[in-house]
């Protein structure tokens, strides 16, 4: 018997908290009498399961709107669970496109030291590679020289062409250098590590800035994408740094990454439901191949603790 665990029991292991919680909540209400206490109490158990209010909120309603037998068993409430996650989920399950004319699509990729931005760069490459697209790094965090090196090991591991500078140079210079090659070389997709410094709010704003202007200059439609990864270990700061970084760098989606483990992963709902922004893939380890984009029912029935009543 294979000892790997699989994407669906990693993606159990990253709700866990979120789901025991739930399930938690919920025990005792079994063949629950429907009564305006008990829908208080479910709705208390969902926010304190970090669903969100109005994902709480849209359970009780359906719960009291009358369509249900007024004995609800334990399944029932929780397939309505996973159903109005599924809702809150589904509108924001978006993968990303490679759709850019002319080529290549920029993609922009931000967020704060370990958070998992590089592993996420590469494991983006490496699901454009798998779609056949021609892949290209640039090493845009010049802030550090651990993390050019950081990404040049994996340009050379998964075998994509990456463009560098010396540590401290500047990020818009290589972004430059790296869109004419892409272009000469008639690359798809190019991926733009960039600094994550957000204790600096007006250096990473120049910054960033300067990158949309000079790519303005090549392509006036770069960058295509500028794509936030999240911690989703850190629960409630997540959500603080959509906020933060949505004004500084102008975030058109989301990559949530460890939701494994620890995770607190009904993060992803509160996200979804209060942000309402594209999340295109979800990350559950450290390899290559463990960021893929989410199945809205799966992560909703996980959350909602149904296979184990199955
Ligand atoms: N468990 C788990 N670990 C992850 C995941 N993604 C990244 N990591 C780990 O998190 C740590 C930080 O990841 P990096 O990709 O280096 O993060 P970064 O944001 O580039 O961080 P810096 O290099 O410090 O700027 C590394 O040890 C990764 O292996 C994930 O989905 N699950």
């Amino acid at each position: 018997m294979s000892t790997t665990p699989s994407w669906h029991q990693k993606l159990i292991g990253g709700f866990k908290r979120t789901s025991d919680k739930l399930v938690g909540n919920l025990a005792g209400l079994g063949a629950a009498r429907l009564d305006d206490a008990t829908l208080d109490e479910i709705e208390e158990a969902l926010i304190a399961s970090d669903l969100g209010p109005a994902t709480a909120a849209r359970v009780r309603q359906r719960l009291a709107d009358g369509q249900f037998e007024r004995n609800m068993e334990e399944l029932g409430i929780r397939l309505v669970v996973a159903e109005e996650v599924a809702r809150a989920l589904a509108p924001v399950a978006e993968p990303l496109e490679v759709d850019a004319f002319p080529r290549p699509q920029v993609i922009l990729v931000i967020g704060v030291n370990g958070s998992g931005k590089t592993t996420t760069i590469a494991k983006l490459a490496s699901m454009f590679m798998e779609q056949d697209y021609g892949v290209m790094l640039a090493a845009g965090d010049t802030f550090r020289a651990a993390a050019i090196g950081q990404l040049r090991t994996w340009a050379e591991r998964i075998g994509v062409p990456i463009v560098t500078g010396p540590e401290g140079g500047d990020a818009a210079g290589i972004v430059y250098e790296a869109v004419k090659q892409a272009t000469a070389t008639g690359i798809d997709v190019l991926i733009v590590d960039t600094a994550g410094r957000l204790q600096n709010k007006r250096e990473l704003m120049d910054e960033l800035a300067k990158i949309r202007r000079v790519l303005g200059r090549l392509n006036p439609e770069a960058p295509h994408d500028v794509v936030l990864v999240l911690d989703a270990t850190t629960g409630q700061n997540a959500l603080n740094q959509i906020e933060v970084f949505k004004e500084v760098a102008g975030v058109t989606g989301l990559v949530m990454t460890k939701l494994d483990g620890t995770a607190r992963g009904g993060v992803l709902v509160a996200a979804a439901e209060k942000y309402g922004m594209p999340i295109h893939a979800i990350g559950v380890g450290e390899k290559v191949d463990d960021l893929r984009p989410f199945d809205a029912m799966e992560v909703a029935r996980i959350i909602a603790g149904v296979e184990e009543l199955l």
